[in-house]
């Protein structure tokens, strides 16, 4: 019989209905109550996008691929899919129990972003990891950023728009890299985040060939302390001024489907800024379950677990 091992795929998490919002903001703010006025803010956005975010079906659709892909291409484990969320139930914790409840001994986690930083990806493997105790081990995926089908997904994407455009167009276009900015304290605790992103941002140059390629950040906190920045918005005008550039291709490479983030820090505000400049507005379509983003999770699984 084959070895049963756990996946543990971690996530974000996302309101699930309108009621939810309220705790898992609060949740968010380590259990601060947000004031009204923010709570206002979030709910205003998620009904931007109309109503809540497609997030939770996302997860779920993309965890069920890799772990589907997961056992096709081998025979040697049966894999066994959890989902923990760091935000709202089934929350890291709920999935470690039902692992250990289902018997699992041994179990590979990952979570669905990319670039390691000890406020994302350190603070979800903490989590598995205190819950689990003795109970059982838990090999965690740190990063894969840089996995070869990764960034050949979104240079394909990008070729894609920029093959489309006029030679004219393409001169004055740029390719703009981002992720969710944190707060730059985290750079002296040696936080490998930002330089992870560049280096995405450099392999994606590389393979597409494409010549004007900023990094950019996006969503930062509402806080007097510094945050990664430029910020994509501001990025966006300073570009077109001082570069000259009329098209802008926004891939938020630090997310992986179309949820608020993207859907209304890209394709709304970003749109905006693009529309009150007359400047062209692009965003390739998220990984979400493609097969090249898939295998390129299941490779960094196999590499971690060889
Ligand atoms: C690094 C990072 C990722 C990427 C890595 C990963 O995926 O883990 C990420 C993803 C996401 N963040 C998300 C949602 C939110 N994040 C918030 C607030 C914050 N995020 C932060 C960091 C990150 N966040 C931080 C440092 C804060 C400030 C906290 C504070 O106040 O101290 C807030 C509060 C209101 C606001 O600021 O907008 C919301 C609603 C959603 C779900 C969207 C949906 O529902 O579709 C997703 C995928
Ligand atoms: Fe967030």
């Amino acid at each position: 019989m084959k070895e049963v091992k756990g996946l543990l795929v971690m996530a974000y998490g996302t309101p699930y209905k309108e009621e939810d919002i309220e705790p898992y903001y609060t949740h968010i703010r380590h259990g601060r109550r947000p004031s009204d006025e923010h709570l206002e803010d979030l709910r205003s956005r998620y009904e931007a996008i109309g109503g809540l975010s497609p997030l939770a079906a996302a997860t779920q659709a993309q965890a069920e691929a890799l772990c589907a892909r997961l056992n096709e291409v081998q025979d040697d484990v049966e894999y066994k899919l959890f989902i923990g969320l760091k935000h709202i139930h089934p929350f890291i914790e709920d999935a470690v129990e039902e692992m250990v409840a289902a018997g699992i001994k041994e179990a590979v986690s990952i979570v669905l972003a990319p670039h390691f930083s000890t406020f994302s990806i350190k603070s979800y493997n903490g989590r598995a990891t205190e819950a689990a105790g003795e109970r059982l081990t838990i090999t965690a995926v740190e990063s894969w950023y840089d996995e070869p089908k990764f960034i050949a997904y979104w240079h394909n994407k990008v070729n894609e728009i920029f093959d489309a455009m006029s030679n004219e167009e393409r001169e004055k276009a740029c390719l703009i890299v981002s992720a969710h900015s944190l707060p730059t304290k985290i750079k002296e605790m040696g936080d490998p985040y930002e330089d992870q992103l560049i280096e995405t941002a450099r392999l994606i140059q590389e393979a597409s060939g494409v010549k004007n390629v900023e990094v950019g950040w996006q969503s930062a906190g509402q806080t007097s302390e510094p945050w990664f920045g430029p910020d994509v918005q501001d990025l966006t005008r300073d570009l077109y001024e001082q570069k000259g550039f009329r098209s802008f291709v926004y891939t938020p490479v630090g997310f992986v489907t179309e949820h608020l983030e993207v859907l209304y820090d890209n394709d709304y505000e970003c749109k905006v800024v693009c529309d009150e400049l007359g400047a062209n507005y692009y965003r390739p379509a998220m990984p979400n379950t493609h097969p090249l983003f898939i295998d390129a999770m299941v490779d960094a699984i196999h590499k971690k677990l060889s």
